[in-house]
């Protein structure tokens, strides 16, 4: 089964891929690490715990009251759970670039990634039993949670212009504000520096979706990219070979990640040779 590491910065359309590839003719199942980070931190888990001992002491806004139209919300009053937490409040903490939020940013994220990757790696196994060709791992922060090594082709969504970015970022979530918008931006690696990773992993385990254009130019983009990563697969038997044989899907699983942790090493030893030179 191939991992397909799906990531791309703010806005720039994961999401929209994401539903293309789950829809038919793809029909691809999605791991999505949005949807994870919220579940991990609902209340009564070991998540939203950590998240209340760590913030609410300086968060004053921390906790949202409980909302009587949503039976979700009813239920966790019901069961004594706690109050959800304010998502929103939480981000003013952790986004932007002052040393204080990139601080708070590196606590939360110490918190929730963790417990992200425990419930990736049994989605994943999950699938695999069940005999998929290709899992989508939708990840936003892929490259900066240093999970780009076990997927074996990383498929990046672009687009050339911060300002489209910002256009659709804050059409979509209408409540941002100009500053917010650029907070949430400014706190992932940015577009360039991501397609340039993508790029350094060589053709067949890296993948550029250009998001420029309209949804039809998206969708031929998508089927390029899709029919690629089939192509470039070992076949039928072979993914027949390695659903039947756990050693062998291990030990091809250890090389991919072998060769994506030599990839991101070389990556990183350039980066501080062109620092050194600044
Ligand atoms: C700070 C939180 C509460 C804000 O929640 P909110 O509902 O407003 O935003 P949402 O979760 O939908 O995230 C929207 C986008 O923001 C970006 N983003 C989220 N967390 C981070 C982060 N820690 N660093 C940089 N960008 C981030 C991602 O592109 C994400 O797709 C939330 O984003 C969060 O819990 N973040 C930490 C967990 C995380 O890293 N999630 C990303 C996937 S692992
Ligand atoms: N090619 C396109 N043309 C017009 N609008 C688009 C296009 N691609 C995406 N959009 C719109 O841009 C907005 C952002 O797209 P999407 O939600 O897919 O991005 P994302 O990368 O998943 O964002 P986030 O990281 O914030 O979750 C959405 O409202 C989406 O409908």
């Amino acid at each position: 089964m191939i991992l397909i590491g799906l990531t791309g910065s703010l806005a720039t359309g994961k999401s929209t891929v994401s539903r293309l590839l789950s829809a038919p003719p793809y029909s691809l199942p999605i791991i999505d690490a949005d949807v994870l980070a919220r579940r991990v931190v609902e209340p009564g888990t070991y998540g939203y715990r950590q998240i209340i001992s760590k913030f609410l002491p300086t968060t004053p806004d921390l906790l949202l009251l409980h909302d009587d139209d949503s039976e979700t919300s009813k239920l966790w009053r019901d069961r004594g759970l706690g109050q959800p937490i304010n998502r929103a409040a939480l981000g003013r903490r952790v986004f932007g670039e002052q040393p204080e939020r990139r601080r708070d940013r590196a606590v939360l994220n110490g918190i929730i990634h963790p417990l992200v990757r425990f419930e990736m790696a049994k989605a994943v196994l999950w699938y695999h039993f069940l005999g998929h060709w290709a899992v989508v791992l939708d990840i936003p922060l892929l490259y900066e949670s240093g999970l780009d090594v076990f997927c074996g082709v990383v498929v990046m969504v672009a687009v050339s212009d911060v300002e489209v970015q910002m256009r659709r970022l804050r059409d979509r979530d209408r409540g941002l504000s100009e500053q917010e918008a650029r907070d949430r931006v400014g706190s992932q690696i940015g577009v360039g520096e991501k397609v340039e990773r993508t790029r350094a992993r060589g053709p067949r385990r890296g993948k550029v979706v250009q998001n420029d254009g309209g949804l039809e130019e998206l969708g031929g983009e998508v089927k390029r990219v899709v029919s690629e990563i089939r192509g470039e697969g070992g076949g039928l038997l072979w993914e027949v070979w390695l659903w039947g044989s756990p050693v062998g899907a291990a030990g091809v699983a250890a090389w991919e990640v072998w060769r994506s942790w030599k990839v991101r090493r070389r990556w990183e030893q350039e980066r501080v040779r062109e620092k050194a030179k600044l």
